[in-house]
């Protein structure tokens, strides 16, 4: 399998002021192409800004699914989901899509809408969503950029474990690799191949996932 991500000895901050904040050190890394890998580490340890660094390696291949969805809240979820595609349709496609969505579009963001549970809020202003609503338009949004790849930042930590479950399952499905921030040490286990905690701005574990059991993960929590 080809390389989808490699660094050797890398530093990563924190912002891009002129004191930025040296967040992980000497950080090796290379990720194949096919993978699934679960970043894991207390709050604080750096999930993000590994995200963040891959992010800006791998911009125009990765879908993206922020921490906070910063959805624009006077339009619908409709057109937040339809965001995701607007590098991929012509400007005069976007503007006639935003007065008078086609039916093709319709079609493709309704069938977006009904995996995430959410096809009776679809033209619902985002501002009018619950936070887990809200969170479920951001994987929709990501879903409709359809790219191969997929960065996430804790795309389920407002669900609950079920629906938690159900809806990575899918995302991580529609997908042929993804690297993803998550909370949840069992989702990790379960869903993902490879898991890569980070503690004392460092990686500390980085094996599959099945050759390690919860309290293999405890050290990342101390
Ligand atoms: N808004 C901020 N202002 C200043 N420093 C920050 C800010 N956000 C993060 N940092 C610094 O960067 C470090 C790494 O943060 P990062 O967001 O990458 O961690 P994380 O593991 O993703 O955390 P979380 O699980 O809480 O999202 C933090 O420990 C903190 O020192």
């Amino acid at each position: 399998m080809s390389v989808f991500f490699e660094c050797q000895g890398a530093k990563l901050h924190y912002g891009n002021s002129a004191a930025p904040l040296t967040v992980l050190e000497d950080i090796s890394l290379s990720i194949r192409q096919g993978e699934r890998v679960a970043l894991l580490g207390k709050s604080g340890s750096g999930k993000s800004t590994l995200l963040g660094h891959m992010r800006e390696q791998l911009i125009s291949q990765c879908a993206w699914c922020p921490q906070q969805p910063a959805l624009v809240q006077q339009l619908s979820l409709f057109h937040n989901i339809y965001t995701g595609g607007l590098t991929r349709h012509s400007h005069l496609a976007n503007l006639r899509n935003l007065f008078f969505p086609s039916a093709a579009v319709q079609q493709e963001i309704g069938a977006i809408a009904e995996q995430l549970q959410l096809q009776q809020q679809l033209w619902k202003k985002a501002g009018e969503l619950s936070g887990g609503q809200q969170q479920r338009v951001g994987i929709g949004r990501a879903l409709y950029q359809r790219r191969r790849a997929l960065l996430a930042d804790e795309p389920v930590s407002a669900l609950d474990a079920e629906q938690g479950r159900l809806l990575l399952t899918s995302f991580l499905a529609q997908h042929d690799t993804s690297v993803i921030a998550l909370h949840h040490v069992e989702l990790a286990l379960s869903l993902c191949d490879r898991v890569i905690g980070l503690a004392d701005g460092k990686i500390v574990i980085d094996a599959a996932s099945k050759s390690l059991q919860l309290h293999d993960l405890t050290q990342l929590y101390q």
